[in-house]
């Protein structure tokens, strides 16, 4: 990799579109809040907790992640967690995020459901006063729960609906198809949220069927087993749909045994609407811009494709068109500058 596409990469303009908040919590800084909150880890250093970070599949990572999410203990923690995040972010050319946040993992602790919620909402406007990063908040369920405790965070979350653009749906997937959650999706479409579904992640492409016909999702949060059905692909292709991929995420779960066989590239030649994003970046070893530029260099993304991807961030964002335009458009200015 030369260091001219480092720098091209770094530069483009980009959302990120496919982050849990929780999944940026760095060693060093569960460290810090583990004392702050005098909270005992079960690691004495930072290196010992990186090296726990070997992961053979989705719920491997898991465990290690609802965890290490105990240490979130007031507003301050969670702001402290969402400023580090943007700061990586704007290092990374990013201009907007669409984060995730899993309420359950925080309140069947015993916190309150304004604690994580005003945290993030601090952070991520600390994030536009100071870095001139806008961001929209989505609340996930957690999947290997059941509707009815799905259905009781949306009750808990009626104070906040005008601050959340959507739901999600995540944690471990196979066993936990999205039409579990088809009343739940039903009712937060009803009180005015966008739908999101990790589908395809380690789940069959069934699952990516029901999440387009039962939850009618606008987004796909991973989608990477759609590809082995051409039927599924083609509709995803027709309907213009937009997949949240996560390379590095892909690689430290084994869903692919090396990014060279990662299908970024196939993706976009089908003319899917993918986008490249982090995931848990402190846990999957990258950022965005990272996976941009190993995805790059393991798949061989020319430029032109990259510019797509971070094009297809933008068109495939909650923002108003008005601002998904002039987003594209800085895309193509910084393009014709090169
Ligand atoms: N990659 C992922 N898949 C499902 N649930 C998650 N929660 C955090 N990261 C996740
Ligand atoms: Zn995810």
């Amino acid at each position: 990799m030369t260091d001219t596409l480092d720098a091209f990469i770094r530069g483009l303009p980009k959302a990120e579109l496919h982050l849990h908040i929780e999944g940026s919590l760095e060693p060093e800084l569960m460290f810090a809040l583990a004392q702050r909150n005098r909270i005992d880890l079960p690691f004495q250093s930072v290196e010992e907790i990186r090296a726990a970070y070997a992961f053979s599949n989705l719920q491997d990572f898991l465990d290690i992640y609802y965890q290490g999410a105990g240490v979130l203990q007031t507003e301050e923690d969670f702001q402290d967690l969402t400023i580090a995040y943007f700061r990586r972010l704007k290092a990374d050319g990013g201009v907007h995020a669409e984060i995730f946040y899993d309420p359950q993992t925080h309140t069947d602790r015993g916190l309150p459901f304004s604690v994580a919620a005003d945290g993030i909402l601090a952070g991520m406007k600390q994030a536009e006063d100071e870095l001139g990063i806008t961001s929209r908040l989505i609340m996930s369920y957690l999947r290997h729960l059941s509707e009815e405790a799905a259905f009781e965070t949306l009750r808990q979350a009626e104070p906040y609906l005008d601050r959340f653009v959507g739901v999600g749906l995540d944690s471990g997937e196979v066993g936990h198809p999205p039409s579990k959650f088809a009343n739940v999706m039903k009712a937060s479409r009803e009180r005015g949220l966008l739908i999101n579904a990790h589908a395809g992640e380690e789940g069959p492409p069934a699952y990516v069927y029901e999440a387009l016909d039962i939850l009618g999702v606008d987004r796909i949060d991973h989608g990477n087993r759609a590809l082995e059905d051409q039927a599924l692909t083609r509709r995803l292709v027709d309907m213009g749909i937009t997949l949240t991929v996560c390379p590095l995420s892909n690689l430290s779960l084994c869903v692919v045994k090396d990014l060279k066989e990662h299908p970024m590239k196939r993706m976009l030649d089908l003319g899917l609407k993918a986008t490249c994003n982090s995931d848990d970046p402190a846990y999957f070893g990258g950022y965005v811009g990272d996976n941009y530029i190993r995805t790059a260099e393991a798949v061989g993304l020319t430029r032109d494709d990259l510019a797509t991807l971070a094009k297809n961030s933008f068109s495939g964002s909650f923002l108003p068109a008005a601002d998904k335009a002039r987003h594209i458009a800085a895309v193509d200015a910084y393009l014709a500058a090169q």
